[in-house]
């Protein structure tokens, strides 16, 4: 039993990081963490989504997992995002949730969070790395202590070896190209380990 609390927060329009933070989420309760899974609130207009079945389906099956909130950044010792390449960055609905974070920061209240982040992207060279690093920048900005897994573990290898998070390469139909469950569940666990040892 661990006395870590892990909020895994994700943003996802056609399952990829969904999935990608459930098997997180799943790692984080194995390694003994109280688990909060949330999505980031979805910002685009209905007729983006209704043009594109895969992301309407998402969005409604995913209809009752709770949003994100800064109330929720506050509850957790340790946080891991995962969010989807767009041109090399994070998506918009993912910043918009980071700029409504500026209290928590002010109060000094993200210090010593420890965070780690994953991703994913339609090319293997589409911006996978700059997508977690993105998201670490702002890390950085809130004073948390980054868990990256590095080469922490073999699986990470199997997994395309990025060191910086676990990123996959989803296709046209939207299955994952590499077999990355090995290297989340991973991440997750170390998350939480370097969390229980900041805390005490
Ligand atoms: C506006 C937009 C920009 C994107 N930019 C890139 C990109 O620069 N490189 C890339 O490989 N994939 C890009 N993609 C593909 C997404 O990264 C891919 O659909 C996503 O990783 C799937 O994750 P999800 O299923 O969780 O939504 C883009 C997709 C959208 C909608």
């Amino acid at each position: 039993m661990s006395n870590v609390k892990l909020a895994v927060i994700y943003y996802s329009s056609t399952g990829t990081n969904h999935q990608l933070a459930t098997w997180a989420k799943e790692a984080g309760e194995a390694a003994g963490a109280e688990v909060r899974l949330a999505k980031i609130k979805e910002t685009a207009p209905a007729e983006a989504i209704a043009s594109n079945p895969l992301w309407q389906k998402h969005t409604d099956a995913t209809r009752d997992i709770e949003e994100a909130t800064p109330d929720l950044l506050d509850w957790a010792d340790a946080i891991i995002f995962s969010v989807p390449t767009r041109y090399g960055h994070v998506p918009g609905q993912f910043q918009q949730f980071l700029d409504t974070t500026g209290g928590l920061w002010g109060q000094g209240k993200l210090v010593n969070k420890v965070v780690s982040a994953m991703s994913s992207a339609q090319n293997p060279h589409g911006g996978q790395e700059a997508t977690v690093l993105a998201v670490y920048t702002s890390m950085f900005h809130w004073g948390a202590i980054v868990a990256a897994p590095g080469y922490s573990d073999p699986v990470l290898f199997a997994a395309g070896g990025n060191p910086y998070g676990t990123t996959v390469t989803v296709d046209q139909d939207g299955n994952m190209v590499e077999s990355v469950e090995p290297a989340v569940r991973h991440q997750a666990k170390r998350t939480v380990d370097i969390a229980s040892r900041i805390k005490g």
